[in-house]
């Protein structure tokens, strides 16, 4: 069978007849991209329909998965989905993008859309999967963008784009975007039941193809919105309420030395009234969705845009913040920050997971050296090299006692930190950004807590 007669996109066969070649392997999927969201969206997608070609232009990715591993740390049931689905021969990986285009009859785009320096999105990985997709489209393909996008992307980019250089005409093949609603670390279950999955197609026959092949993908609802574009603001706007929401958050802390209060206590008993969520505050927000999002809103609209602005700002001085907080703390305490030994535990910028994009970590560590402190960092998710490019000296967990310290900030809350014996370090300061430590016996300041020693406030 030939990808052009699989293909869903203007089927004539009942819809009953395309599901059942697509769960029974008569619709190739290609998916490109086999990261930490691709590789389980590529396995869930061969468990599904039992004929999955997955791309990655990284050969150490395309060999691992096509020994049945997986390179994805920390995701639940994924090394065993992976084996199960290559040992049966569902799923195979390939560097070889257009031959691997020319087989399928669905094509799932989950590449890195990143920031540049400028702010502004950064398509260069998306568009070379169009350049492979386009050598290899056939009338009927369906095209799948589960990457966030700026909103318009589908439309305006990707229809012109494979019109152009595939020779089809737009009506022979239908593009969707169905955004990837996934967090890392529970990725599996994401994509198959936690959420509603969204999907807009560029006209209603490429939204009704979606929908058929989400409705085999997910236990949960299909949400058919209007259009591509609408879906790829749900995505966006997602991710914009975070972000302002969490402004809001640091904001609040920001003010609780004025108030005098717990402003996460505050926070918590806000939230018992059922329309308010106010989410937590911290050291900064990270990771490359929820601070890289609202520019792609705001580098494609003419219309001004100074909340979603104010609330990156505001986030992004948290690392400032946070580090300037420990300054202030060790005043507090008659000793200086220009000399101190000061740990920083946790680089990444999540806890659990080994990614280090927008971490708030950077900027902790960037004011900590410009306040003259001697930075030391643990990581027990990363290698030291990568800890290092950061600008503070790697340091082992069981090492830290060793080291002298006058102070330390908690950035990230790895569950290694449980461990710590706090007892073993003689009257550190403490700022812990995230509200995880409790009663350690040292004088620790939370942001949004404010300063507390062995569990008495002391201002
Ligand atoms: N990680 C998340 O929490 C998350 C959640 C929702 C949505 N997303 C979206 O998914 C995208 C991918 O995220 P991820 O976490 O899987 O990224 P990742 O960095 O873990 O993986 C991306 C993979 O794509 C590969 N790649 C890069 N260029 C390629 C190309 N031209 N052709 C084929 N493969 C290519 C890379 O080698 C890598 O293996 C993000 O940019 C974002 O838009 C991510
Ligand atoms: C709600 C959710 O799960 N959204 C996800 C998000 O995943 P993520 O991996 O980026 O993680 P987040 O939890 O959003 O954190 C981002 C940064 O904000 C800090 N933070 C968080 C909450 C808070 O109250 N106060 C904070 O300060 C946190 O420490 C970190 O630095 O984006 C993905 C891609 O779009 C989504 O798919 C995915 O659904």
């Amino acid at each position: 069978m030939t990808a052009s007669s699989s293909g869903l996109y203007n089927s004539t066969r009942p819809p009953e007849g395309q599901r059942t070649a697509l769960t029974g392997g008569a619709v190739p999927v290609t998916v490109y991209g086999l990261g930490k969201m691709g590789l389980p969206l590529a396995a869930v997608y061969a468990q599904a329909t039992g004929n999955v070609v997955g791309v990655d232009i990284d050969p150490d990715v395309v060999r691992t998965v096509n020994d049945g591993e997986c390179h994805v740390a920390k995701e639940p049931g994924l090394p065993e989905l992976v084996a199960e689905q290559v040992e049966r021969g569902a799923l195979r990986a390939t560097t070889d993008s257009v031959e691997a285009a020319k087989q399928a009859a669905i094509h799932v785009i989950i590449v890195p859309t990143p920031l540049t320096d400028d702010r502004e999105p950064d398509l260069a990985a998306f568009e070379a999967v169009l350049d492979s997709i386009a050598a290899g489209l056939t009338p009927g393909d369906m095209v799948v963008v589960e990457c966030t996008v700026p909103p318009g992307t589908s439309r305006d980019l990707v229809v012109p784009y494979l019109e152009s250089e595939s020779g089809l005409s737009r009506s022979e093949f239908g593009v969707a975007f169905c955004p990837e609603r996934t967090s890392s670390g529970r990725a599996l279950q994401d994509i198959t039941e936690s959420h509603p999955k969204i999907v807009g197609g560029v006209d209603t026959e490429a939204t009704r193809a979606a929908s058929l092949i989400y409705g085999e993908i997910t236990s949960n609802d299909v949400i058919a919105v209007s259009d591509a574009t609408t879906a790829e603001a749900v995505k966006l706007f997602e991710g914009v309420y975070r972000d302002v929401n969490i402004a809001l958050a640091n904001e609040l802390a920001r003010i609780r030395d004025d108030l005098g209060i717990d402003v996460t206590e505050a926070i918590d008993a806000a939230n018992t009234q059922p329309y308010c969520n106010i989410h937590a505050p911290g050291p900064g927000v990270g990771g490359h969705c929820i601070p890289w999002y609202p520019y792609f809103i705001t580098s494609r609209v003419s219309a001004e845009t100074p909340l979603i602005l104010t609330a990156r700002e505001v986030n992004d001085s948290m690392p400032a913040f946070t580090a300037d907080t420990l300054r202030d703390e060790l005043a507090n305490a008659g000793r200086t920050i220009e000399g101190a030994t000061v740990a920083v535990l946790g680089v990444t910028y999540r806890p659990g997971v080994a990614e280090t994009r927008a971490t708030p970590a950077a900027g902790v560590i960037d004011r900590l050296n410009e306040h003259g402190a001697t930075v030391l960092a643990v990581d027990p998710m990363l290698d030291d090299d990568v800890v290092a490019s950061f600008g503070a000296t790697p340091v082992a967990l069981g090492d830290l006692p060793s080291k002298s310290l006058d102070a330390v900030v908690v950035v990230t809350p790895h569950e290694e930190f449980d461990d710590i014996e706090w007892a073993d370090f003689d009257d550190l300061v403490v700022v812990d950004g995230r509200g995880t430590l409790g009663d350690i016996g040292h004088r620790v300041y939370t942001i949004g807590g404010g300063p507390r020693r062995s569990g008495v406030s002391h201002e």
